[in-house]
């Protein structure tokens, strides 16, 4: 997978991905048996059952078919996280996360352990911006990074672009402006989504996903809004629906 990644994705279910935020890979098991002979939902694994199920668990979801997003946020010096996406690569995942905070040569050393370890096939590389739990006042109060939070998104995707990442994480408010201007081909992935009237939990920017894609959004993450819900089924089926009948496609043409 690569920058052309994007049109793999085109089919609405496959921009939808479902954080499978789950303590254990019992309960992941659970609820993912509920999707028995439908299309598999596209899932995103990150630290809680990463590092409960372990990874011969993630291997085995991409074996039995599933598109993997693994959500590990990787931030170290560019020797250890080389090393790290070396590690993953080998587990068959579709996307891997990764600071971009942690800088060029970070993720310029990412991408080369994954072109090395994987060879044609390898996994998408995606740098998190400013994660959509920061707010302008965490920005400029708390972190200490002046000016707008869009600036800095802008200005980590920046980075990330050109030290060779496929993508970035952002919220829906900023993924128009990456799109426009960095470059179409950079997939946006946006978490953060929630329904009219739901609940933020600890979420600060988030948006529907009609806005989302709308907006800009190639893939939509969505957490709570389905695993915590009574039938996860069909809410994932009507947010898929809202993104196909959402006015734009992951190659950013009216639909
Ligand atoms: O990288 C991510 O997936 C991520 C980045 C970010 O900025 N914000 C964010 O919420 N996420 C993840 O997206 C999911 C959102 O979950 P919900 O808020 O429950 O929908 C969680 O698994 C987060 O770890």
């Amino acid at each position: 997978m690569s920058v052309n990644a994007v049109p793999a994705f085109r089919e609405a279910h496959k921009r939808l991905i479902v954080a499978l935020d789950f303590p254990c890979a019992h309960e992941a098991d659970r609820f993912l048996s509920r999707w028995r002979g439908r299309e598999k939902p596209f899932v995103k694994v990150g630290m809680q059952l990463f590092y409960s199920a372990g990874p011969s668990w993630v291997a085995g979801l991409t074996e039995a078919g599933y598109s993997v997003f693994l959500d590990l946020k990787l931030h170290d010096i560019p020797h250890t996280v080389a090393g790290a996406v070396g590690s993953l690569a080998s587990l068959g995942v579709d996307l891997i996360t990764l600071h971009a905070a942690g800088g060029s040569r970070m993720m310029e050393a990412a991408r080369e352990a994954a072109e090395v370890k994987s060879g044609e096939k390898r996994p998408g590389l995606l740098a998190v911006t400013q994660m959509t739990s920061t707010d302008g006042r965490m920005l400029n109060d708390e972190l200490g990074i002046p000016g707008s939070v869009r600036d800095s998104v802008l200005n980590l995707a920046h980075l990330a672009r050109r030290a060779g990442m496929d993508g970035v994480v952002c919220s829906g408010g900023e993924a128009g402006w990456i799109k426009e201007e960095i470059g179409r081909e950079l997939l946006t992935v946006t978490p953060g989504i929630r329904l009219e009237g739901q609940v933020k939990d600890d979420q600060k920017r988030v948006m529907t996903p009609e806005a989302a894609v709308n907006g800009g959004s190639d893939l939509l993450v969505v957490g709570r809004p389905i695993i915590r819900s009574q039938d996860p089924v069909a809410v994932w089926m009507d947010i898929a629906e809202r993104i196909q009948m959402s006015g734009r496609d992951s190659d950013g043409k009216e639909a």
